[in-house]
């Protein structure tokens, strides 16, 4: 696997290496050892599945507070989004800033977000899934949010939303804390 530095600490781009013969191919998703190369040492303790029908739709972006913050391992296994992650570690010299990437069952890119970070996506095909590892358990009542149009961030979304949940269209304005 390729680890690629991201513009905000912390946070990878990487790039599996499909082994194809004439069956198909084969490929990792995660590997404990080659993670360590990156600082990872954190188990994971849930993994996550979802499926979004229409392009265009936007979930995000989300993040759980203290003491239930996570680091996620997200993949698209269906399809194609554009995976954008917001740095929310006020410490952090690119904080509010985000990062947005491609990624699709094709490309089989794999993006590493550390603790700290808020993410989200928008889906560039109908029928899209993806496959989430998580470092914490699902807390809703730690459950937090930026709205995907937050003026403190500023996220250029590539298409017309055509779908997003109430929740996530009514997070409040985004303040510094
Ligand atoms: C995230 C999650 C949701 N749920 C439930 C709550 C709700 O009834 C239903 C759908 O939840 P949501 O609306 O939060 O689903 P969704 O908007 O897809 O939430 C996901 O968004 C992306 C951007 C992420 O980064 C993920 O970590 C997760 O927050 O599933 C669980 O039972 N376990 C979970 O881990």
């Amino acid at each position: 696997m390729e680890f690629i530095k991201t513009t905000l600490d912390g946070a990878y781009l990487i790039l599996p290496e499909p082994k194809s013969d004439s069956r198909g191919w084969f490929a990792r998703f995660f590997c404990k050892e080659e993670f360590k190369t990156i600082g990872h040492n954190k188990e994971w303790v849930q993994m996550n599945h979802s499926f979004t029908s229409a392009k265009g739709t936007v979930r995000g972006m989300h993040f759980q507070r203290q003491p239930h913050s996570e680091i996620k391992l997200v993949r698209c296994i269906a399809g194609k989004i554009v995976d954008v992650i917001i740095d929310l570690r006020p410490e952090s010299p690119t904080f509010k800033k985000y990062q947005a990437f491609e990624l699709s069952a094709q490309n089989k890119h794999i993006i590493y977000i550390p603790e700290g970070f808020a993410h989200g996506f928008q889906t560039l095909e109908d029928n899209t899934e993806l496959i989430y590892l998580h470092s914490n358990y699902y807390n809703p009542e730690f459950e937090s949010g930026i709205r995907h149009n937050d003026p403190a961030i500023s996220i250029n979304w590539p298409l017309e939303i055509t779908n997003i949940s109430e929740r996530d269209l009514n997070f409040p304005d985004f303040q510094d804390k």
